[in-house]
């Protein structure tokens, strides 16, 4: 397998950033337009191939998408201008592609094929599969639609009360997707409160949804109404280099416009409390989403525990929040993160194999991992294992390393960063 060697050693970290545009809002910035009337102009769109993924998708779905760099131009016409798609949906790797559009087609009265990659192949589509069945579509798959392949044919659907049985904002959201659709409400209860994208989206398209709390309520039949969408720059990206500024010396980072939504700024809170010298100024507090500007210095930090209801506002951020507590004084302890077994890869084995590679105290535990700091890395051959987020936690580690660091499958990063390297090296 060939591997890239990364930098090591490095002195510190010094510059700007503009934090390129949120996966999570990009995907659903392309779905809403598909299914609204008339034009949605999206701008600062993320170029990632999830992303690309989705619009390829909406594209064989019959709906016009042009795109000229960062700026989207959707011609929705509405649900019923979507048509049954001559050819099979490749969702790549993205999770959030194939559970939100599931909840889409389940309303659509044709045939879809969709499938996506090995690792899309390995997670769990029951969680969606088993709700939108109850609602009214009928979908085939592989163990009983519990993987791809799956076929769904769309419907009829009546809406329903459903009590999520893991705290998912790819499940609630591909639920609210069917229950615009559906007759009557559909009302979904979430265990924990999720990343409200969707949910925010919905008014911002002139749709209608109740919150109350973790209950949300949505009535079918709605129509939506094309709009512009901004997409801020993406948390879970600027984490790397929150980090990255924490954990070297001499640094200071200053990274613009970054998406603040209170359902995915739980880095901020770990951060802070870990002792992190982090400055925020939030431009639009008021937007339809918040953002704002972080500088991050260096800093002495400490171990903590991360568990409970936090854990979904930053489950993407957890692997490079294990190499932050690599550098902290102290144990930091990460608990109630099942979740993170079925993602892009398993991201507690991940995580703590390749770390430990490069000398961490780290420990994997059922529903988290251990880590005891501050720990001296080395050096070292690890892998991404074609996983994004781990690709990226393991560059900003090897900054951190005596030794010679070599990262096989560094081209994961297309899905979420493709200019992670560019952007790394512009600070050195
Ligand atoms: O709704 C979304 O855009 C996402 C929700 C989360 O997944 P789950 O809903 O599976 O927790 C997150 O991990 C993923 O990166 C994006
Ligand atoms: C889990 C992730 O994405 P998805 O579920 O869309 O593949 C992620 O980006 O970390």
């Amino acid at each position: 397998m060939e591997a890239i060697q990364l930098h090591t050693n490095v002195k510190s970290l010094n510059g700007e950033l503009a934090i390129p545009g949120d996966k999570s809002i990009s995907h659903r910035s392309i779905m809403f337009g598909a299914i609204a009337e008339g034009e949605t102009t999206v701008t600062n769109f993320l170029l990632g191939d999830d992303c690309l993924n989705t619009i390829e998708c909406f594209k064989k779905l019959g709906v016009l998408i042009e795109r000229e760099d960062e700026k989207v131009i959707i011609h929705g016409k509405g649900l019923d201008g979507l048509q049954e798609p001559a050819d099979i949906l490749d969702v790549g790797n993205s999770g959030t592609t194939i559970r939100l559009l599931l909840g889409i087609l389940a309303g659509r009265p044709f045939h879809s094929v969709l499938i996506g990659d090995q690792s899309i192949g390995k997670r769990p589509m029951t969680r969606v599969t088993q709700p939108l069945r109850s609602l009214g579509a009928v979908i085939h798959g592989r163990k009983n639609g519990e993987f791809t392949p799956l076929s769904i044919k769309g419907g009829h659907l009546e809406g329903m009360e459903y009590q999520l049985p893991v705290a998912s904002a790819q499940v609630k959201s591909s639920i609210l997707f069917a229950g615009l659709q559906a007759s009557g409400t559909t009302t979904i209860i979430e265990p924990v409160k999720t990343r409200d994208h969707t949910e925010r989206m919905i008014r911002q398209f002139g749709g209608e949804v109740e919150i109350n709390g973790q209950t949300i309520q949505i009535k079918g039949n709605q129509k939506l109404t094309g709009t512009s969408i901004h997409v801020p720059g993406d948390i879970s990206s600027a984490a790397f280099f929150l980090v990255a500024g924490a954990v070297l010396p001499n640094s200071e980072i200053k990274l613009t416009n970054v998406g603040l939504n209170p359902t995915r700024t739980g880095i901020i809170d770990v951060m802070n409390e870990m002792g992190a010298d982090i400055t925020i100024t939030q431009h639009n507090e008021d937007a339809f989403e918040p953002s704002g500007d972080i500088v991050i210095k260096s800093s002495v930090l400490k171990g903590i525990t991360i568990e409970g209801n936090i854990i979904p506002r930053l489950i993407d951020e957890i692997p490079i929040i294990a190499l932050l507590a690599t550098q902290a004084e102290g144990k930091t302890i990460i608990k109630d993160a099942h979740e993170l077994k079925v993602k892009e890869t398993n991201r507690i084995d991940t995580v703590v194999a390749e770390l430990t590679k490069l000398g961490a105290d780290i420990e994997a535990t059922d529903d988290g991992m251990i880590i005891n700091g501050k720990s001296n890395l080395t050096g070292g051959s690890v892998s991404s294992h074609g996983d994004h987020r781990i690709g990226m936690m393991l560059a900003i580690a090897a900054s951190l390393c005596k030794e010679d660091v070599y990262l096989e499958k560094e081209d994961a990063i297309y899905v979420s960063y493709p200019s992670f390297f560019d952007h790394l090296h512009s600070l050195t």
